[in-house]
């Protein structure tokens, strides 16, 4: 046989073994899917008991109960689909009229999502409760693996004007412990990433006739995308982005948005409405938009939860995490609030160190079975776990090198801010 033949014959077999692979892969998330659900349901009960003994205690009673303990974690939906269809109806979204329905499962003068809040909120005890979750999702250090088995994460951003930020991501997802870190960005801003770091692998295709099938080559590889951090809002560079987006959907890949990124989902909300493996990381700014894009009017800045969990919802329960003296965590159904102590700086590019690191927490959290998080939402896991390490390098950072602190200074302190969360 010629070699032509012979590499046209390896080829088909190869091609094969990817679709026989994803085959494969999506039975199996079917059956983890179908395994959820039932479990989701046992937990719905609990959590209806959960309220029913909340509201007797909020209601006067003769013979007050100590304040039960919640030995769960409450949630309510844990499907987890390769790819979904994106929800049609902006205003009225039938996850709305879903969770409203819900809400009145707790008994009378609780709702439920105040039952929800209570267990998970996070101030400086309730910590407790989600760190030893995120602990559970974190990989073993150890001799059996090989590179790559802890995380391939890309990031889509880097153009003339900005390059520190998809550098930030990108160095703070390996120093969280993934094992290679891909940045695709524009020609120009190439040279200047790489020069900042051999760490990095860096792909100058963002802007690229062929971009997206230069990227979506490396798609398989990848464990989560993080896109925006630094991405600019040139219309071809958001309209690739997008096309990624869509493509890391069909795989199932975990995509975390931020910055620029959350620009494009704005005005274009169905590139990631409804995917339940999306995060979106904005800022204040950002989330104003981003609400205002959705709910079509302004956003009522007194109750901050509130509206971060009518922006999930309404962006078919899509983790948010929205960031701010305290970080508010929501899928629309369950909220949690990281207030780790940070300090008084913030200085640019602290978003693209949580962004980042997000990316190797998410892929973690997905890839590890629904016991470790105690089938919470593996994104509220990973968010939280991100939120807290962002937020403890600043303290630490700041500790060293006060006003002076950069967001340089705070990837310095991942390794012990992580030992100190994580590994204490
Ligand atoms: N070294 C680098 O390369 C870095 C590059 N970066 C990259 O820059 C790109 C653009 O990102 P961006 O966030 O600057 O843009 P945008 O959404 O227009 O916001 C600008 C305006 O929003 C406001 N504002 C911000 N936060 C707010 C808050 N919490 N609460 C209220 N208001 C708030 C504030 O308004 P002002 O204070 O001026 O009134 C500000 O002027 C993006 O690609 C990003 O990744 C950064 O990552 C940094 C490091
Ligand atoms: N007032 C605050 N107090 C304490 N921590 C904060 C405060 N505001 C933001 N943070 C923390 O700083 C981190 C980055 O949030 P920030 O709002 O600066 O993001 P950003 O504007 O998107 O960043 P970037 O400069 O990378 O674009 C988050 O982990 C958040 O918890």
């Amino acid at each position: 046989m010629s070699l032509e033949k012979l590499m046209e014959k390896f080829l088909e077999q190869s091609m094969e073994a990817e679709d026989n692979f994803y085959r494969l892969e999506e039975q199996r998330l079917q059956v983890e899917d179908k395994r959820r659900e039932e479990e989701h349901s046992r937990e719905l009960q609990m959590l209806q008991m959960l309220g029913q003994i909340f509201a007797s205690i909020r209601t006067p009673s003769p013979a007050p109960t100590a304040t039960p303990q919640p030995s769960f974690i409450p949630q309510t939906n844990l499907t987890v689909p390769l790819a979904r269809p994106s929800l049609g109806n902006r205003n009225h979204p039938p996850a709305l009229i879903d969770f409203a329905s819900h809400s009145q499962a707790a008994g009378p003068g609780l709702l439920m999502e105040e039952v929800i809040e209570r267990s998970f909120s996070l101030g400086t005890s309730g910590m407790d409760n989600v760190i030893p979750l995120v602990r559970n999702t974190i990989p073993p250090l150890t001799s059996k693996k090989h590179k790559g088995q802890d995380g391939r994460i890309g990031i889509i951003g880097g153009c003339q004007e900005y390059t520190g930020a998809p550098f930030f991501a990108a160095i703070s997802a390996l120093k969280v412990g993934a094992d290679l870190s891909h940045v695709f960005c524009t020609k120009d801003a190439a040279p200047v990433i790489k020069s900042y770091s051999p760490e990095l692998i860096v792909h100058p295709v963002l802007d690229s006739p062929n971009a997206v099938e230069e990227i979506e080559k490396w798609l398989p590889r990848l464990h989560s995308v993080v896109v925006g951090p630094g991405l600019g809002r040139e219309d071809m560079l958001l309209k690739n982005a997008k096309e990624i987006v869509e493509r890391s959907k069909l795989r199932g890949i975990p995509v975390i948005i931020d910055a620029d990124g959350l620009w494009l989902v704005a005005k274009e909300p169905s590139v990631i409405q409804g995917y339940q493996r999306g995060i979106l990381t904005p800022n204040f700014m950002e989330f104003t938009r981003l609400y205002e894009a959705m709910h079509h009017e302004p956003l009522d800045s007194s109750d901050h939860k509130r509206s971060a969990q009518q922006l999930s919802i309404a962006l078919g329960h899509l983790t948010l995490v929205l960031k701010g003296e305290e970080d508010i965590i929501t899928d629309g159904k369950n909220i949690l609030t990281c207030s780790q102590e940070g300090s008084g700086r913030r200085c640019g590019g602290q978003g693209d160190l949580l962004s980042g690191s997000l990316g190797a927490f998410a892929h973690w959290a997905f890839s590890s079975p629904s016991d470790a998080t105690k089938g919470m939402n593996p994104s509220l896991v990973a968010a939280f776990g991100a939120t807290s390490l962002t937020r403890q390098c600043n303290r630490q950072a700041f500790h060293k090198h006060g006003r002076s602190t950069t967001t340089s200074d705070m990837i310095q302190e991942i390794n012990s801010a992580f030992k100190k969360l994580f590994e204490s």
